[in-house]
């Protein structure tokens, strides 16, 4: 793992309460922090690593970093003109100084000056829950602090890694996504368990960076969305050279004493790699959080009401990863302003907005998650997939179109492909979910989540006319694709 840089702590003057005690400094941790302290509360916030969290410097950021030049470059040999002055292939050593960089050479300072400004305490150490609102710091040096929340206390300490059951495979050191985010070197031959998120953005890298990678799945890819999304990506995987094993799973997996490392499949086969990542889902970091001392069940999710409350203690909240309602950066952060906002109004006089859509709830977590895989393709959705909104009950038609078709797919590129998908309400007419698959799709989402969100009538959404020629010209083609109301 890269040394980690920790700037000094900045809760100059420690106190023995405060109104609010957050453990965990993730991008979660940090907005919840500074909404309530923005609401006139004082604010303690704890962390054992970096200031930042996962997001900063062993996933989204880095991650990103990884991809971005593969897919520049691919959008470069699509144009005409623009390919014949590509004279090499991705650099990878420039690729990896970039992630550096991206990654802030693991260095928090940037971010506790954001603390200091912000006016948010920061001690350093791993905390424990010690019984009501109160909680013990244990620091790297020994030392101990126990420190009382006036108000409540924030749980924000984000997932980890899942191992599976697989023989062997904890043995065999696997890399993680903290791994193979922070590598410094790409490894030539490269195995992936896990088809989802993690494992296709990963596999499309690695591909890029010059690995030959493996990728096993044990259903198809990306399970959670529609399924043309990991298909197109299968698909591209394939033809950029990387091998992708869809409904296996390995049976054992075995490091050897020259380092590499082997794995046996079902039918009979072994790979030989020389290192193996694991990307099989998220298990919460609260195993040593003392969470019996308050009647909570150690190392479990912790399930929170739209205020993001735990269920059953009116003085804790858990935020972000941890209450696994949706595992995302920017959905985690929304969470944290409304939990922000209503630990302050709570602590107040102020009336509290707990009304769907209201100011101190959650309610997009349930129907309106965002999110973009940045594969190639990308893959945008929001909303329902068909299947989701047909479980549910719902009435729905579901429309598709072609993005090659669209005049601002000719001129982005030759042979551009990809699909949208639009799920509509019938009973309300009203889109409840957009996909979208294709190159440099991903900043197209945000209309959709504006669509779903806002419950915009399709017959008001005809009026919203996309320029030409863009790709955003996919909503007139869905929506003539449906016809006018
Ligand atoms: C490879 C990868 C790529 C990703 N890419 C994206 C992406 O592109 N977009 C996106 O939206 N999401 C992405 N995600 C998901 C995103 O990283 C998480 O949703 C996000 O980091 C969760 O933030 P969090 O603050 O809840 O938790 P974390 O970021 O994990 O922060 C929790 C913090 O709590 C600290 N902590 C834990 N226990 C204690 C304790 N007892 N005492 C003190 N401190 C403690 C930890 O050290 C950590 O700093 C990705 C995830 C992975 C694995
Ligand atoms: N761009 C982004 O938004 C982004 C990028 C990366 C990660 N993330 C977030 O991080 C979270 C974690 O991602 P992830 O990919 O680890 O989890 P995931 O839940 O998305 O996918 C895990 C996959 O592993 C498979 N799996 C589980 N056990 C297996 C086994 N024994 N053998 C083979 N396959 C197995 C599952 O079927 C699933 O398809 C996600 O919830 C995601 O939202 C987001």
């Amino acid at each position: 793992m890269r040394p980690l840089t920790t700037t000094a702590q900045t809760d100059a003057a420690p106190l023995d309460t405060y109104d609010v005690v957050v453990i965990g400094a993730g991008a979660v941790g940090e907005n919840v922090a500074d909404r309530a302290v923005q609401g006139g509360l004082t604010v303690l916030i704890v962390e054992n690593e970096l200031v930042g969290g996962e997001c900063s410097y062993w996933a989204c950021m880095p991650s990103k970093a990884l991809l971005r030049a593969a897919s520049v470059l691919r959008a470069a040999h699509a144009v005409p003109g623009a390919r014949a002055a590509i004279t090499g292939t991705v650099d990878a050593a420039a690729v990896l100084a970039s992630r550096d960089a991206v990654a802030s050479h693991w260095d928090d300072a940037g971010q506790v000056r954001w603390l200091q400004k912000t006016g948010i305490a920061l001690a350093r150490g791993h905390v424990r829950l010690d019984g009501e609102r109160r909680v013990v710091i244990a620091a790297a040096d020994g030392g101990t602090r126990t420190v009382t929340a006036a108000h409540a206390v924030a749980i924000c300490t984000g997932s980890t890694a899942a191992m599976p059951p697989i023989p062997g495979l904890a043995e065999s050191r696997p890399w993680t996504s903290r791994e193979i985010t922070s590598t410094e070197t790409v490894p030539a031959r490269l195995a992936i368990i896990g088809g989802g998120v993690v494992g296709c953005e990963m596999a499309t890298a690695f591909t890029s960076l010059g690995s030959a990678v493996t990728l096993i799945a044990r259903s198809g890819l990306l399970a959670g969305v529609e399924a043309f999304a990991g298909e197109a990506v299968a698909e591209r995987l394939r033809a950029d050279g990387a091998e992708v094993l869809l409904g296996t799973s390995p049976d054992r997996v075995d490091r050897a004493a020259d380092g590499s490392v082997t794995i046996a499949l079902p039918d009979g086969r072994v790979l030989e790699v020389d290192e193996i990542v694991v990307a099989t889902g998220r298990a919460p970091v609260t195993g040593d959080l003392g969470l019996e001392t308050i009647g909570l069940e150690p190392g479990s999710w912790l399930e929170v009401d739209d205020t993001l409350r735990v269920r059953g203690v009116d003085w804790l909240y858990a935020v972000g990863d941890v209450n696994h309602r949706a595992l995302l950066t920017h959905q985690g952060k929304y969470q944290a302003r409304a939990a922000g906002d209503v630990i302050a109004a709570r602590a107040s006089t102020a009336s509290i907005d707990d009304a769907p859509w209201g100011a101190h709830v959650a309610t997009a977590d349930h129907d309106a998650v965002p999110q973009v895989t940045f594969t190639s393709p990308e893959v945008a959705s929001v909303g329902l997939t068909a299947a989701q909104a047909e479980q549910r009950g719902l009435r729905t038609r579901v429309v598709d179109y072609e993005l090659g078709w669209l005049a601002g797919a000719t001129v982005h590129g030759d042979d551009y492909r990809g699909t949208a998908r639009m799920v509509v309400d019938e009973d309300r007419g009203v889109i409840v979910g957009f996909t979208i698959v294709g190159d440099d799709v991903g900043e197209l989402l945000h209309a959709a989540t504006i669509a779903i969100v806002g419950e915009v009538p399709l017959a008001r959404l005809w009026h919203a006319v996309p320029s030409y020629p863009t790709l955003s010209e996919i909503w007139l083609r869905l929506l003539e694709g449906y016809g006018r109301p």
